[in-house]
């Protein structure tokens, strides 16, 4: 029997790991581990919570959905909320699922089932059969409005035909087909090549399907969106109506009125035709032009399924099968061990390459050594390969009968690959660190990297080359140095343009501009991603704040914690750090909160963009302009204040000048923006 204590203790634990893993996935779209090692420590939470019902918090992950509407986007609130689905992946489950509903019904309710696509939920409000609004789930209760993007989508109907009801909401999955996947990463691919020639660094691949169609539909531009080739499938109808007294009859209605849904769904009249479904589907699915994960199987009339209700987190009238991923055997060839920005030690496994899911594996992550001792990961083993949701796939287990008698265990390095230098252990952390973090050379490298990446200040002229051709000529050895360069100084570079120095100065002078929150993300404080960094500005609303809060204040910080906190306490008492800070300072970097109500430099001023731009993109100065108070527009006219004209602009740029209205450079734009101007 474990102590009160350390059920608390545990359940904090879970949730603090679930709540990092939901933003990982939802936000950055990274599944650190696989959906079914997720969903086995909620299921923990869960139970823990059940039988210790006193530390049950309503923030917990286990009563939230996961996601959360983001600050790009209006914030819609639904009508009704969307939940999440309850999950299982094993048969019982599912006739555990049967035995209750009968209970609780009184009858074996009809089913239906439908396979469970993987994307982005999304709802769709119809007024008159003209699509008006596109709501991500956000966080169940409210989300993001993207009706632009989601206009975008060629499967779906802008303008509905046939009976519809004048006011109607449907919900559905949107998706990025395996082949627009493939697709889009080829066209990334070529762009690269451009990219690189032009010394600007390369745009990552798209990691997967699922991950891709969320980061597509948070784009700014609906261009964009439309570019990534998206599509829908629609799953349900919200509210009730006369006509449509079950589900099966709804999503034919739903075809009828031009909706894109599968044909793939069935009744079902007991479990038993569930699993046919199921097992049916199982090797099917590869064939279709979309991933799908599972099955969903719904109850199929609507009265049942209000007398069944829902729990604070999904319907009680449905679940979802999940498939277990996909696995296949290899050997174990050598392991590599790459150290991060941060000096942490990643062991990745090479492999004999194997097919998997439809591509060769030849690589796969073993996290840290806590993973190695778990799997007992012997020297040339034979491993089982899973993918979760991510390109790099996991070693799930070993075939220990195929194991060599004279096989020795796989032992952990004990110096950094890079420097050398003796590697250590945080207590209570997975990980091993390299500390030599002033010389270690991939830290410096990759702590520069993390600088200007996209997230943070965005310096998106220097590519990794760039950068170690900087830390080589001795022009920098830390991120303070990049505010340091100029013209004379970068004519050391080799095979480096003039256009290649405009443009790295231009993007250090504008990131300048960049808002407190990346850049404190920015710094690379261990731990500190860009959701908590954001969480931090809000409550200590400059870096002195925070850097004199308490480590106790700091850990209160929802969803921030002791960990987090630590390694703020150690990142401030290194006197280097503090040097570095100072000099940003100097170079006059911001280090304070900008609040949105009275972020009013352009106080709700008019503002059109037109051209192409050299520093920002079109995007980030839409994104700038509202930031700071003012508002964008489309089309040029008497009312406008402001031009923001790039290069090659052209009747906008006619028509403004022929209006009087004051045409702002992209740098005057910036001047104007630091409040230079007025
Ligand atoms: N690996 C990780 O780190 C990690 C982290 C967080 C979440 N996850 C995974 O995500 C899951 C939770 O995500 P979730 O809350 O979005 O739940 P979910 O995706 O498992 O199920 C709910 C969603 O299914 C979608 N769906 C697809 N087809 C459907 C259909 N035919 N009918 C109805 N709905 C359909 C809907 O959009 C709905 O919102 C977890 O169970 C876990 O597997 C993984
Ligand atoms: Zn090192």
């Amino acid at each position: 029997m474990s102590s009160k204590v350390e059920v608390k203790t545990q359940i904090e634990q879970l949730s603090e790991k679930l709540h990092h893993l939901n933003t990982k996935y939802y936000i950055d779209g990274v599944s650190e581990v696989t959906d079914q090692e997720f969903d086995q420590m909620l299921q923990q939470l869960q139970q823990l919570e059940e039988a210790h019902p006193e530390f049950l918090s309503p923030n917990s992950p286990t009563q939230r959905v996961g996601g959360a509407p983001t600050k790009n986007f209006p914030t819609v609130k639904h009508e009704v909320p969307m939940l999440s689905l309850s999950n299982t992946y094993n048969k019982e489950d599912l006739i555990e699922f049967d035995t209750r509903i009968q209970k609780d019904l009184g009858i074996q309710p009809e089913m239906v089932c439908e396979l469970k696509y993987d994307g982005v939920a999304i709802s769709l409000i119809y007024e008159n059969g003209i699509l008006t609004k596109a709501v991500t789930r956000g966080n169940g209760e409210e989300g993001d409005e993207i009706t632009n993007n989601a206009k975008t989508i060629k499967t779906l109907p802008l303008k509905l035909r046939g009976n519809f009801p004048d006011k109607l909401e449907v919900r559905g999955e949107v998706f990025m087909s395996k082949e627009s996947f493939e697709k889009n990463n080829e066209k990334i691919i070529t762009e690269n090549e451009i990219r690189k020639s032009e010394g600007k660094k390369e745009q990552p691949l798209l990691a997967n399907p699922r991950n891709a169609c969320a980061g597509a539909l948070k784009q700014q531009d609906p261009k964009k969106v439309a570019e990534r080739n998206l599509d829908v499938y629609i799953y349900g109808i919200v509210g009730n109506y006369e006509e449509i007294k079950n589900h099966f009859d709804a999503l034919k209605t739903l075809q009828s009125w031009g909706f894109n849904i599968p044909n793939s769904f069935e009744k079902a009249k007991n479990i038993d035709e569930v699993w046919d479904f199921i097992t049916k589907w199982d090797k099917e699915r590869f064939n279709l032009p979309l991933e799908t994960d599972g099955v969903v199987v719904k109850i199929d009339q609507e009265e049942l399924r209000r007398k069944l209700g829902n729990t604070a987190k999904s319907p009680r009238w449905a679940i979802a099968y999940k498939y277990k991923a996909e696995a296949a055997k290899t050997k174990l060839k050598s392991i590599t061990y790459q150290v991060g920005r941060t000096g942490a030690i990643t062991p990745v496994a090479n492999l004999e390459p194997v097919q998997l899911a439809g591509t060769t594996v030849r690589r796969a992550s073993l996290h840290n050594a806590n993973e190695i001792e778990r799997l007992e990961l012997y020297n040339g083993d034979f491993v089982y390969v899973e993918k979760g949701g991510e390109i790099i796939p996991k070693i799930t287990g070993i075939e220990k009968s195929l194991r060599e008698d004279e096989a020795t265990p796989v032992e952990f390095i004990d110096k950094c690959p890079a420097c050398n230098t003796e590697l250590i252990r945080i207590e209570g952390e997975a990980q091993h660190y390299c500390p030599n973090d002033k010389s270690c050379p991939p830290q410096v490298k990759g702590r520069i990297q993390h600088f200007v990446s996209r997230k943070a200040m965005n310096i998106d002229s220097l590519g990794g080359e760039t950068i170690e051709q900087l830390i080589e000529k001795g022009l920098i050895s830390n991120y303070a140095d990049l505010y340091t360069l100029t013209a004379t100084k970068l004519e050391a570079m080799e095979r480096f343009k003039q256009k290649s120095i405009d443009n790295l100065l231009a993007g250090v002078e504008a990131s300048k501009q960049i808002p407190y929150e990346k850049v404190l993300f920015a710094l690379g404080i261990r731990h500190v991603g860009s959701t908590i960094a954001e969480k931090l500005t809000e409550v200590f609303k400059n870096i002195d704040a925070l850097f004199e809060a308490t480590k106790e204040q700091i850990a209160d910080v929802y969803e921030v914690g002791e960990r987090i906190a630590d390694s703020i306490v150690e990142f401030r008492n290194d006197p280097e750090n503090i040097e570095l800070i100072n000099q940003l300072k100097a170079h006059q970097l911001q280090f304070e909160l900008v609040e949105k109500e009275n972020a009013g430099t352009l106080n709700d001023k008019l503002f059109v963009c037109t051209g192409t731009f050299s520093v920002f993109s079109r995007n980030e100065i839409h994104d700038l302009i509202k930031q700071n108070g003012g508002k964008v527009r489309t089309s040029i006219s008497a009312k406008i204040d402001y031009l923001v004209s790039g290069e090659k602009a052209g009747s906008k740029l006619k028509k403004a000048e022929s209006l009087g209205i004051t045409v702002l450079t992209e740098e005057q734009f910036g001047q104007l923006l630091k409040g230079e101007n007025d």
